[in-house]
């Protein structure tokens, strides 16, 4: 049996954050930042440097009504977040509150010289300033899915344990980390929907996507037979696609949710729990010592988890690749606008891969009296919606030039290269 090894001790939250959702005014734009395609000129002819492109993104976004202006409470995030010296010993290279949406040229990262090879899903975002190793925040313990995708993504990268989804989004605005790897859905589980919200409070970029096959493992301590289990426990998300395999497994067991796989894994192996069982990768039992009771139970063989890449920074869209662009938008006229911003797209041929809402946490209930019939509550939402094409594409520069006509927020979240790997579900197939 492998060796059982110490894994690093994940960051934890150490300032407590708040909200930094811009306030939604009605019939106010609210575009974080419009990126331009070469086939489009602004009026001052800028070229297609980065520098060029982040002051162009200045300029738009200062000619639309910005609502980002620091809120009372949003200025106390920052003044929080500058007093965070370190966290857990890993040192903030430099003060940051939020990262500056419409930065100038005059920027370290700026240089004017044209990118002289193509965008790969590799090379998503510029280099690190620190000139060494990538560093990519995700949440949970060594031998959990995100760790692995950090390194599907990012091949040799430094992978930063987090403790919670929060601390990856402030791992890399704190510089503590140079990208943050986030699950945003399953095939199986849907949507991880604490991400979408925390998409929106944090002011990172998504720079891409990867898909990665989730290949369950059942793990307990070695000697222990199934009959011995009455407790399984892992992230909610590794339970719910599992289900159908734990009762036909014939285990009489409650299961319990913790905060990832591999650190069901590995509290089980530190507390000698031996009733116990989690539900983890392969990994996750090589890495703290565990024996596999039953592999691949994930109730489907193509089980994948769709991971988000993020930086402070967004990436040039391109059009000699297929991209995704993710937009989050909300309308003070309730859910009627959807049909709009749908038709949008459609008439544009623009196909939608992906669409959530989840509750406008800033104005919650929209209240419509009758005076017949009394008062109608209606709950209010935020719609996220991705769709294959890219910010340099004129179709879909168009396509949100109408939806920012219907919508009182739009926010773009990035425009990135789609994860075009082959298909390879499983491990076992
Ligand atoms: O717990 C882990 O290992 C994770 O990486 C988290 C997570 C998730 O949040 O969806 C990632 C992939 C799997 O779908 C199950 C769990």
């Amino acid at each position: 049996m492998m060796q059982a090894i110490s894994p690093p001790s994940p960051l934890k939250l150490l300032v407590p954050t708040r909200p930094r959702l811009a306030p939604v005014t009605p019939n106010k734009l609210i575009l974080h930042c419009i990126y331009r395609s070469d086939s489009v000129q602004l009026p001052n002819g800028v070229g297609s440097s980065r520098a060029d492109w982040q002051s162009s993104c200045a300029i738009l976004a200062s000619k639309v009504v910005s609502q980002e202006q620091p809120t009372d409470k949003s200025s106390e995030d920052s003044r929080g977040a500058d007093h965070v010296a370190a966290v857990n010993g890993h040192k903030a290279s430099i003060d940051l509150g939020l990262v500056p949406l419409n930065k100038g040229s005059s920027d370290g990262h700026s240089n004017n010289k044209k990118p002289t090879k193509s965008l790969s899903i590799t090379d998503l975002s510029p280099a690190p300033m620190h000139g060494s190793q990538l560093r990519v925040a995700y949440q949970g313990v060594p031998g959990a899915y995100s760790e692995a995708a950090a390194g599907k993504a990012y091949p040799n990268c430094e992978a930063i344990p987090c403790d919670q989804f929060d601390v990856v989004f402030q791992a890399v605005e704190l510089w503590i980390a140079d990208r943050a790897v986030l699950p945003a859905e399953n095939s199986l589980g849907g949507s991880i929907h604490r991400n979408y919200d925390l998409l929106l409070r944090h002011n990172l970029h998504i720079v891409g996507e990867v898909q990665f096959p989730v290949h369950h493992c059942l793990l307990a301590l070695p000697g222990v037979r199934k009959e011995y289990i009455t407790r399984v426990i892992s992230h909610p998300q590794a339970l719910a696609q599992c289900e159908l395999t734990l009762t036909e497994l014939g285990l009489h067991a409650v299961r319990e949710a913790v905060d990832d796989t591999a650190g069901a894994a590995e509290y089980i192996a530190s507390n000698n729990l031996r009733n116990t069982a989690a539900i983890a990768s392969a990994r996750a039992a090589e890495l703290y010592g565990l024996q596999i009771l039953a592999d691949g139970i994930q109730d489907d063989k193509s089980n994948v988890t769709r991971f988000l890449m993020l930086a402070r920074e967004p990436i040039i869209p391109r059009t000699d690749r297929p991209f995704k662009t993710s937009i989050v938008f909300a309308h003070d006229k309730g859910t009627s606008v959807l049909f709009k911003v749908l038709s949008a797209f459609a008439f544009r041929n623009i196909n939608l891969t992906k669409i959530e809402s989840r509750p406008h946490r800033d104005c919650p209930i929209r209240l419509v009296d009758d005076a017949s019939a009394g008062t109608a509550k209606h709950f209010e939402y935020m719609f996220y919606l991705d769709f294959e094409a890219s910010m340099a594409e004129v179709r879909a520069q168009n396509a949100l030039a109408e939806v920012q006509e219907f919508t009182s927020f739009l926010r773009v979240l990035g425009s990135y290269p789609m994860d075009m790997t082959p298909w390879c579900p499983s491990r076992s197939d």
